[in-house]
């Protein structure tokens, strides 16, 4: 027993934690002495009760290190050992004080539902909170499927699983992970575009972090409202180029939203310690400007030096408060900002742009299983863009520096080998001097041509690649012109959401007589075509950023490299299984999701320990099962 401001603490409940450190799986400095305190009477007076946490780290710098069974995974830097404690161990469920009664059926993080046990109900002071029946994990899982599953529009389940996000995490997260094949159409794209685009008319509750301008000058602070202090992953959007759907402004919150739950269910990052950050600079969107339901600053868009002091004001912010290996992962930016800042900022943070670098890994890793179907070396085959963006250019440059370290040929040469088109036509050297930047490398010799059809039966590609967010701009004539000089076209329709595809799964099959190897970025049903049904491969970059986070995160890297995103589509096209090919398909299913996301973190971070920009040591020895046991796991602990 001891004091602290006057109030009596025992410290025999010493709290789990430290047991749950020493029990687990992983190899953990022995770090934390934690005290859960109760009150002298071991009962809470107003069903809270104080806990004070130390970190004996600096009092015992000598890492004691310990192998010992678990059956639950724990999240990456499990400090306090919620999650890696065993299945049969208990925890304490607090947050600044032990939650209990009403206020633990109200906490999200700690909710069961109706799967709090007896003991549970009456040492937690829920009796009469709840009906009287227990069920299991799984049968909850169970039962939200089934209500979902009753609502026919894509847009109510999404607030659904929304509103249990907000109720009860685990659950969430396990009806995800064990459904993800089945929802990720749902908390992604396509629905989640839609969800953005009425995001002022279906706002119940605020979800992430909202920076806008009225916030300048006090970034530092705002951050330190949000209620976790142990930030990994930060997935932040200015929401002007949502997927294909343009300017949405401040309603683009539910890309860093989603993105982060996929980081959470796909890559096994605590949901704690991933953030989702929404910049609101206003929108130059009329009919949001018009909205009466608009969420944001209903301003047009600051530009310039007040936009890139803001920006800059939360970049260092996010240092100051998290440190030097926060993720800060760019998202559906535009591009006349996105090159900008990935550059500016990739010497001085760990950043990542999803749309310029992970959408690279994923397509590459999709043509290199491709590879396998039509034969021949990457340098062999001839590649058209439609699209000259973000997506465009980055998966374009990835792909030749690809072929240039197979090849030895220099960069300049092997970028040779791809074309672009974009709103203009295909980009050749007489457009160079009225060019962006980020185009001019594809600026190649060749008359001027107007049309996509043209240019596709002019450069005779292998490889056809759609990254305009223009829909349906891959008519039957390109598709057609295609299937003339391949046997087997390849087809990638990357653009976000459905509605944007280039092509359908259906037209690709169908207008190339059964013979395209097709994948798009929102997901298509498998097609019939001549009596043979014929399945398609998602290309998204979900496939990589939640693994690729990982490996960054466990390797504790500090600064991202293009090698990393090269070993990361070998880790996912290594994943593509015979079977897989035979159907026609060039990704793994996303059943499969957490192994493959073990693998990319696995080859990520041993490139980090190569590049010596890892500083997680000494490098553990199977990088792969240390991935795995660094994952989240979404199964209940049991409360003391
Ligand atoms: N599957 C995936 O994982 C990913 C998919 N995407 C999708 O890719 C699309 C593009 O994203 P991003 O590259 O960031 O966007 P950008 O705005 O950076 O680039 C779009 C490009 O498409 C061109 N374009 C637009 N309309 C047409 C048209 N009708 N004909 C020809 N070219 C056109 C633009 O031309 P111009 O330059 O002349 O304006 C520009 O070059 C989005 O729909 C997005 O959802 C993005 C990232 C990942
Ligand atoms: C998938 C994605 O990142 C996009 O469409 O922007
Ligand atoms: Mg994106």
């Amino acid at each position: 027993m001891f004091s602290l401001n006057g109030t009596s603490f025992t410290n025999n409940s010493l709290s789990g934690v430290s047991r749950c450190l020493n029990q687990s799986s992983r190899r953990v400095s022995a770090p934390m002495v934690v005290v859960a305190a109760v009150n002298s009477n071991g009962k809470p007076g107003d069903g809270s009760v104080s806990v004070l946490v130390e970190n004996a780290l600096t009092e015992s710098p000598a890492p004691v290190e310990m192998e010992v069974k678990s059956t639950v995974t724990g999240g990456v830097q499990d400090v306090y050992g919620e999650d890696s404690a065993t299945e049969d161990q208990s925890i304490t469920p607090w947050t600044l004080s032990v939650a209990s009664g009403f206020s633990l059926l109200r906490n999200p993080h700690y909710n069961k539902g109706l799967a709090f046990s007896e003991r549970e109900r009456d040492t937690h002071y829920l009796r009469g909170l709840l009906p009287p029946v227990v069920i299991s994990h799984d049968l909850q899982v169970k039962k939200m499927m089934n209500s979902i599953r009753k609502y026919d529009v894509p847009l109510q389940r999404y607030m659904a699983m929304m509103d249990l996000q907000e109720m009860n995490e685990r659950l969430f997260y396990k009806l995800l992970i064990d459904n993800v094949e089945e929802l990720l159409p749902i908390v992604y794209t396509p629905t989640v575009g839609e969800a953005c685009q009425k995001y002022g008319s279906i706002f119940r509750r605020p979800q992430g972090l909202f920076i806008s301008l009225k916030e300048k000058g006090k970034i530092h602070e705002v951050l330190k409202n949000w209620p976790e202090k142990k930030i990994q992953v930060i997935v932040v959007t200015d929401g002007e180029r949502i997927l294909g759907l343009g300017d949405l402004g401040c309603q683009g919150m539910g890309i860093p939203v989603g993105k982060l739950s996929l980081y959470t269910a796909l890559g096994g990052i605590r949901p704690s310690a991933c953030l989702p950050v929404t910049i609101d600079v206003g929108t130059n969107n009329e009919n949001l400007l018009n909205d009466e339901f608009y969420i944001g600053l209903r301003q047009r868009r600051a530009t310039g030096q007040e936009y890139s002091e803001l920006l800059d004001e939360f970049m260092y912010a996010v240092k100051q408060n998290y440190g030097e290996k926060v993720l800060i992962q760019f998202e559906d930016f535009a591009n006349h900002n996105a090159f900008d800042l990935l550059a500016k900022y990739g010497t001085s943070h760990l950043v990542f742009n999803d749309d310029i670098q992970g959408t690279a890994s994923v397509v590459l890793a999709g043509l290199m299983a491709a590879l396998n179907l039509v034969g021949g070396s990457l340098s062999e085959h001839t590649f058209l863009f439609l699209g000259a963006g973000e997506a465009g250019t980055g998966i374009a440059e990835l792909i030749a520096l690809e072929m240039s370290k197979q090849t030895g040929i220099p960069l300049e040469e092997t970028r040779k080998k791809i074309w672009m088109v974009d709103s203009k036509g295909l980009i050749v050297k007489s457009r160079m001097e009225m060019l962006q930047h980020f185009k001019r490398p594809w600026a190649h010799d060749h008359e001027p041509v107007q049309e996509l059809v043209n240019a596709v039966k002019s450069i005779k590609p292998t490889v056809l690649i759609g990254s305009s967010g223009a829909g349906r701009t891959f008519t039957k004539e390109v598709v057609q012109a295609m299937a003339t000089f391949n046997e087997k076209p390849i087809i990638f329709a990357l653009s976000n959401p459905t509605s944007q595809s280039e092509c359908t799964a259906e037209e690709a099959y169908s207008w190339s007589e059964g013979r395209a190897i097709f994948a798009s970025g929102s997901p298509f049903a498998p097609v019939e075509y001549n009596g043979k049904v014929y399945a398609s491969g998602q290309a998204n970059n979900a496939y990589i950023f939640p693994g690729f986070g990982l490996g960054l995160i466990i390797s504790g890297a500090i600064r991202v490299h293009d090698d990393m995103l090269l070993v990361a589509s070998e880790a996912l096209a290594e994943q593509v299984s015979q079977e897989n090919f035979e159907k026609g398909l060039i990704y793994p299913p996303f059943s499969n999701i957490r192994k493959i996301s073990a693998h990319i973190a696995a080859k990520v971070a041993a490139k980090a320990y190569e590049l010596g920009l890892a500083t997680r040591l000494p490098q553990p020895k199977d990088l792969v099962a240390y991935a795995e046991s660094c994952m989240y796991s979404p199964a209940y602990r049991s409360y003391r």
